[in-house]
């Protein structure tokens, strides 16, 4: 066992030395975590546990040896230990670190060690184990223990729809900056809050079905099943608050997380920066699930470029703002005087080139004033961090002098409080550029403090008189060569050299022979000297007790600071908002509530009845924009409901279309302006992606199945203000039935949901919709063709798409020639045979003839050979019931690809074969 107390160890506790046997009884206690236990200079691990550290972190093992046995054992060094406890914590371990809590030469005997942390992956608070612009946080699901008290909600909580779903609590804490916030839901909500939050750690309660935490991509952690009783819960939550405020599930959660916090900053009681515990409705912001996050591509990127919208619009200056901006992309509003609120401020700060500048200079200078207010309430922060907060808020006046008279941001600016009382006690306490170290001196300045000054005063004044000593001995003595040095062993002394030794007075006494000379000391020397070293010795005590005492009067100002934290926080990311509009060219969207309507010019064709619906005049992607090298910018007017059949060939733009009319949704919520000529957004609750084939390769799930539930999400949840994408749901299974899928979860949503929605099909027969259902619009994308070549408009047009160009496509991605020939020999022999328009989709045709084939051997009007050139008919024969075979609804993306490159090594191999005389 890696974790826990060695068994070769604890099987001869009693023989052990003492050292080692506190060690084993440390490991005993924290049996879930590696222990690293404080020796000298290095943190060590020993048996198994030295093992997989030496392995994680690429370290040295030794063997070590005493009376009782030889233990292997491997030390991280203290100096260097971030590097290393990263390491282990990437490795999904716990890391209990015991120190050294005596002073090792004030301890008679052994000295006394104990656990002061334990790092775990999403509790961690060191800065270099952080990323800066993103929170790092636990996460704890749990149920309300078949309660009853959580089945129906009150207050803002949300109400539970279905009594036979559990209502679970969610909790998550950011240990680094305080923030805490609970909420409860039924698992779907569990699962969408989970994937919101992200977090680095998951703690489980009892009960809990391990399917509802199965899309947490994080390490879970097992707790006693005590933690999450619930009159333990209640006495955890209580010192942080009024535990009457939560429902059972969510006082559990959260209780069982605080206590989880507790536990892993040292167990010292409630953590004074959790300020408070938020509850929140996830039902105020606007709804984006894991498929949603994904599909959009907020956060993540999948393929291609790499950069996420979030990358996109990241103009901060500083991590406060940085995480604020993650927070508000993941949280956008559906408060529509709270979205404008933020529109207002962006529109201030846009349209005041210096203002935002000067702004975002200040804030440039901004320390992460919320990790530092942890630090010091912590008790961890050292003096760097007390002028690092001194420095943060000499910008503050800074940016409320730029920000004055500017009406839209008079809010945040009367939140900014520069904190003038704490500014000042800092910058009189500690020096400009104090020491790493906090006990050893050189913290203090001259002047805080009466009795400071004075032991530095006899400390300088007997320096001073040593200074002059060398000169006064020569002169009492006649020694010329006379010196007056220092050693660290030997402290002050004065030395002379072998040949003028029978000049020494009588009041020097011996204290060191070397070779060529000889040391002394006098009475007043030593006097003089343990004077000095006596007033060093406490001034730097007295340094330490002043700074801590000083640390605490700072710690008892975290709400203020927080509060600071808060407003520039959104200044920063307001200013950022405004940047990217001005750098960018975004427009301010025009917002529109429900049932509002509007009068004036909305654009063409984007009314029905008196219901204003979505309107983007001339609108981009913001991320494809900027990496394409031209991009075409495109209109969307969608009244309220309507379910647009978006076709046209494949890579003329569909997708990239259907995300960036969503992205401007999410963007203009989120408060900011949105990459179009002219922008109206109507205020969406939720928005649901069935987008792109980003497959679950890893996942196992077949393609198909996965399409189904994300289906399946949508049918269910979406509401009339609600937005959907669908792009070519239904490719996953055979035409008939895909085709069929596709046509009934039209019908669903323009019937039952109203949901304003984009589908991108390549079934053609869907467009006949437009004709039978009112609120049904076609849109395509055209492409131009000469020569057989076709050219990529990336315009969006009225009407339904002639043509899917699918050969064209495959011909450009350089499928052989004598393939795509007879493709389009195929494609024509069909459209001739039927009589038919508008076409059918390849993939139809394709299917029907490459079936046939398969049987008979012919194509199905009986012209042609089914031979391909150069293949002979049973191998085609054999490729195409090979290929019919394919269970294609219950083949994950792998086996798919295994499956094509099977079939591809035997086309190859026949063909060879083939040319063979
Ligand atoms: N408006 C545009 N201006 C310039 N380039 C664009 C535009 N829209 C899309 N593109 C580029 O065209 C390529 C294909 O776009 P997209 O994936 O949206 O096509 P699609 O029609 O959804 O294709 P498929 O049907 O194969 O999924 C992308 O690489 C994108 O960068």
């Amino acid at each position: 066992m890696v974790t826990g107390a060695p068994a070769t160890m604890l099987d001869r506790r009693e023989e052990l030395t003492p050292m080692l046997a506190q060690y084993v009884d440390v490991a005993r206690q924290y049996d879930d975590a590696i222990v690293l236990f404080r020796v000298g200079d290095f943190y060590k691990a020993f048996c198994e546990a030295a093992e997989e550290v030496a392995r994680v972190c690429e370290l040295t093992r030794i063997e070590r040896e005493d009376s009782t046995g030889t233990y292997t054992a491997c030390g991280i060094p203290v100096d260097n230990a971030p590097k290393y406890l990263k390491r282990l914590l990437d490795a999904e371990y716990r890391v209990a670190v015991a120190d050294q809590v005596e002073d090792p030469e004030a301890a008679s005997g052994l000295v006394d060690r104990a656990v002061t942390q334990v790092l775990t992956p999403g509790t961690v608070v060191e800065e270099e184990l952080l990323a800066a612009g993103s929170n790092t946080y636990v996460a704890c699901v749990a149920s309300d223990a078949g309660g009853t008290e959580a089945s129906t909600r009150t207050g803002s909580g949300a109400t539970r729809e279905d009594d036979t779903d559990p209502t679970y609590g969610v909790a998550h804490v950011d240990v680094s900056t305080g923030e805490c916030a609970v909420t409860a839901g039924d698992p779907a909500a569990v699962d969408e809050e989970l994937s919101r939050i992200g977090p680095a750690e998951l703690l489980c309660g009892p009960g809990v079905d391990r399917a509802v935490v199965a899309g947490a991509d994080c390490m879970v952690t097992e707790r006693d099943a005590d933690e999450f009783a619930p009159e333990a819960a209640r006495a955890v939550l209580d010192r942080y608050g009024d535990s009457e405020r939560f429902d059972a599930a969510e006082r559990v959660a959260a209780g069982a997380l605080l206590s989880y916090a507790e536990y892993t900053q040292g167990d010292d009681g409630p953590l004074a920066y959790v300020r408070r515990v938020r509850r929140y409705d996830p039902r105020r912001s606007l709804r984006l699930d894991a498929t949603a996050l994904r599909g959009l591509e907020l956060f993540e990127n999948h393929v291609g470029s790499g950069r996420t919208l979030f990358d996109t619009i990241d103009e901060t200056r500083s991590a406060l703002g940085r995480r604020r901006l993650r927070a508000w992309l993941r949280r956008p509003l559906v408060d529509a005087d709270a979205i404008r609120a933020r529109h207002d401020a962006v529109a201030a700060f846009a349209e005041r080139t210096l203002v935002r500048e000067d702004v975002r200079e200040a804030l440039s200078a901004a320390y992460d004033l919320e990790r530092l207010a942890g630090r010091i309430a912590r008790g961890r922060a050292n003096a760097r961090d007390l002028r690092s907060l001194h420095d943060t808020l000499v910008a503050v006046p800074e940016i409320r002098e730029a920000i004055s008279g500017v009406g839209a941001l008079a809010g945040v600016r009367g939140e900014l409080d520069a904190l003038d009382d704490l500014r000042g006690l800092i910058d009189d306490a500690v020096v400009e550029e104090p020491p790493q170290e906090i006990t050893e001196g050189g913290v203090i300045r001259a002047g805080y403090d009466d009795e400071l000054d004075e032991i530095r005063t006899t400390a300088r004044e007997g320096r001073e008189w040593i200074a002059d000593l060398q000169a006064s001995e020569r002169e009492r003595t006649d020694i010329d060569t006379l010196e007056v040095g220092y050693t660290q062993v030997h402290g002050y002394y004065i030395e002379v050299t072998n040949g003028q030794l029978e000049k020494v007075p009588d009041d020097y006494t011996r204290r060191q022979t070397l070779k060529n000379s000889e040391r002394f000391y006098t009475p007043e020397l030593k006097r003089r000297e343990d004077e000095i070293l006596g007033a060093e010795e406490r001034a730097d005590a007295l340094e330490y007790e002043l700074f801590c005492d000083l640390r605490d009067r700072v710690a008892d100002e975290s709400d203020r600071i927080g509060a600071l934290a808060d407003a520039l926080a959104r200044v920063d990311a307001l200013a950022a908002l405004a940047t990217v509009a001005v750098d960018r060219d975004y427009v301010r969207p025009e917002l529109v509530d429900d049932a509002e309507t509007t009068e004036g010019d909305a654009g063409a064709g984007d009314r029905v009845g008196d219901e204003v619906g979505l309107g983007l005049k001339r609108s981009r992607h913001p991320v494809v924009e900027e990496t394409a090298n031209e991009f075409v910018p495109n209109d969307a007017a969608f009244p309220r409901g309507t379910v647009a059949l978006i076709t046209g060939p494949n890579m003329s733009g569909k997708s990239t279309y259907m995300r960036q009319v969503a992205l401007a949704v999410v963007l203009a919520q989120a408060g900011s302006f949105v990459p179009a000529e002219s922008a109206r957004i109507p205020v969406v609750d939720r928005v649901f992606t069935r987008v792109g084939a980003s497959d679950d390769i890893a996942g196992g799930e077949s393609t198909f199945m996965r399409e189904m539930r994300e289906l399946t999400d949508v049918l269910h949840d979406a509401t009339g203000d609600s937005l959907v994408l669908l792009d070519e749901v239904g490719r996953g299974t055979s035409t008939t039935d895909g085709r069929a899928i596709a046509r009934a979860a039209v019908e669903f949503l323009h019937d039952e949901t109203g949901a304003t929605t984009l589908f991108a099909t390549h079934y053609h027969e869907l467009t006949d919709l437009a004709s039978e259902c009112e609120r049904v619009v076609n849109r395509h994308f055209a492409a131009t063709e000469r020569d057989g070549e076709v050219t990529f408009l990336h315009r969006i047009r009225e009407g339904a798409a002639s043509s899917s160009y699918g050969v064209e496509v495959a011909e450009l991605a350089g499928v052989p020639e004598s393939v795509v020939a007879r493709a389009h020999g195929l494609v024509a022999a069909d459209r001739d045979g039927a009589g038919e328009s508008p076409p059918t989709p390849a993939g139809d045709d394709a299917q029907r003839t490459l079936d046939e084939v398969a049987t008979n051997g012919r194509d199905p009007d009986g012209e042609g050979d089914a031979e391909l050139p150069g293949v002979r008919g049973d191998a085609v024969a054999d490729l195409l019931a090979a290929l019919r075979d394919l269970q294609l609804a219950e083949t994950t993306p792998l086996e798919a690809l295994n499956h094509l490159h099977d079939l591809q090594r035997r086309a190859e191999d026949a063909a060879d074969a083939g040319e063979r005389p």
